[in-house]
């Protein structure tokens, strides 16, 4: 049984006459201990959808199923306990200000009316879980926003939830930040067993730490499925955009390709990681992933001496795809139609897998 089943769901706002059909039948299974991601770009509905997951906004058609209750037949008593069970982190923390640290931490048992002194020890083990340990006398004004967030996971996890969901929780931070604020869900994951649902704009936070992803637009699911088999194949067209804008801070230049293919081989603009989009014009662009730089590199080289043409490697990096290294090529073929068949055929034939890129490559 899936932790959250998602069935047909959809949510239309009314205002003012008009309808804004925010979410369009959409069907998820989330499956217990996943972290999954959900990701689209503005506007695509993706704040709806988790503020459905726990029905802080009430659907206008189809079903959450939560630990095998379907929230759409609970009453509101039933629903306030259920939702114990539903955590939320979001992009500007929501702390209580005027409240030290530790009494952040420990207000969500407060109003659950657990004793003061077990909140306490609770909310100081917490505290420890998410390195927070020296701040409990401190204010959130007196925090780094990545401390801010800390101390929302902390509360947070207050009521030992069994899922936790995090709107935009990284947004309104730096990268390195980011990366340490990720580090800790996924420990946190690992740890309690909890189902982390992500709502991101960033495809880097999806290949960072998420098992699973389901891209939306417009309201609908566009594509779903495991995220290496997303990132290696994007099928829709945003996945695809959101996979060609994602310029990560692990993105790191990609090392030792000059020396690799200093043996006679031209590589047209080889700088690790360039952009030379005016170079290239409306030449035809392929992507090109693969799991070890060793394995194209050779390959390109070759391909350059045996057509003796030179292609453009308008960027090439490594990124972090759930913790495997990932390499990552955009080639710029030479504009001759006969030729750009003849190298996507020789990439193929040495086992590569291609796929055309269309538009620009930031
Ligand atoms: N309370 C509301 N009343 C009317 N329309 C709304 C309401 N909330 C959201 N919408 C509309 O629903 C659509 C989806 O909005 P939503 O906030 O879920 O998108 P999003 O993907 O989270 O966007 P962003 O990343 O910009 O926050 C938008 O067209 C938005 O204008």
């Amino acid at each position: 049984m899936p932790a959250i089943a998602i069935r047909h769901l959809s949510k239309t706002f009314e205002q003012k006459g008009n309808s804004v059909e925010a979410l369009r039948d959409i069907s998820l299974d989330i499956e217990e201990g996943d972290i999954y991601g959900i990701i689209g770009m503005s506007g695509a509905g993706k704040s709806t959808l988790v503020r459905c997951l726990n029905y802080l906004e009430r659907p206008t058609g189809g079903e959450v199923i939560i630990g095998g209750r379907d929230l759409g037949t609970l009453t509101e008593k039933e629903l306030r306990e259920q939702r114990s069970d539903i955590a939320m982190i979001f992009q500007h923390f929501n702390l209580l200000m005027q409240k030290s640290v530790l009494d952040n931490v420990c207000f969500p048992m407060q109003i659950a009316k657990k004793k003061k002194d077990e909140a306490k020890k609770r909310a100081l083990e917490l505290l420890e879980t998410v390195g927070l340990a020296d701040k409990a006398d401190a204010y959130p004004a007196q925090l780094s926003g990545g401390q801010k967030q800390r101390v929302a996971i902390a509360r947070a996890l207050a009521t030992d939830p069994k899922i936790l969901l995090c709107d935009e929780a990284t947004s309104a931070l730096d990268p390195q930040t980011t990366q340490s604020i990720l580090a800790l869900l996924k420990e946190i994951n690992r740890k309690f067993g909890i189902t982390i649902v992500i709502i991101t704009h960033q495809m880097s936070v999806i290949r960072e730490i998420c098992s699973h992803v389901a891209i939306v637009e417009k309201g609908s699911i566009v594509e779903v499925g495991l995220v290496e088999e997303i990132f290696n194949h994007p099928k829709s067209r945003v996945a695809r955009s959101l996979i060609l804008s994602d310029r990560a801070a692990d993105a790191a230049s990609y090392s030792g390709a000059e020396g690799d293919t200093a043996d006679g081989a031209e590589l047209t603009g080889w700088s690790g990681e360039s952009r030379q989009r005016d170079r290239i014009g409306d030449d035809k662009k392929l992507r090109i992933v693969f799991s070890e730089n060793s394995a194209f590199e050779p390959v390109i080289a070759n391909m350059v001496l045996k057509f003796g043409t030179p292609v453009n490697i308008l960027r090439a990096d490594t990124k972090n795809v759930g913790g495997v290294a990932k390499g990552e090529m955009i080639l710029g073929l030479p504009s001759d139609a006969g030729l750009q068949e003849q190298m996507e055929a020789y990439l193929v034939e040495k086992g590569l897998e291609i796929e055309e890129v269309t538009g620009d490559v930031e």
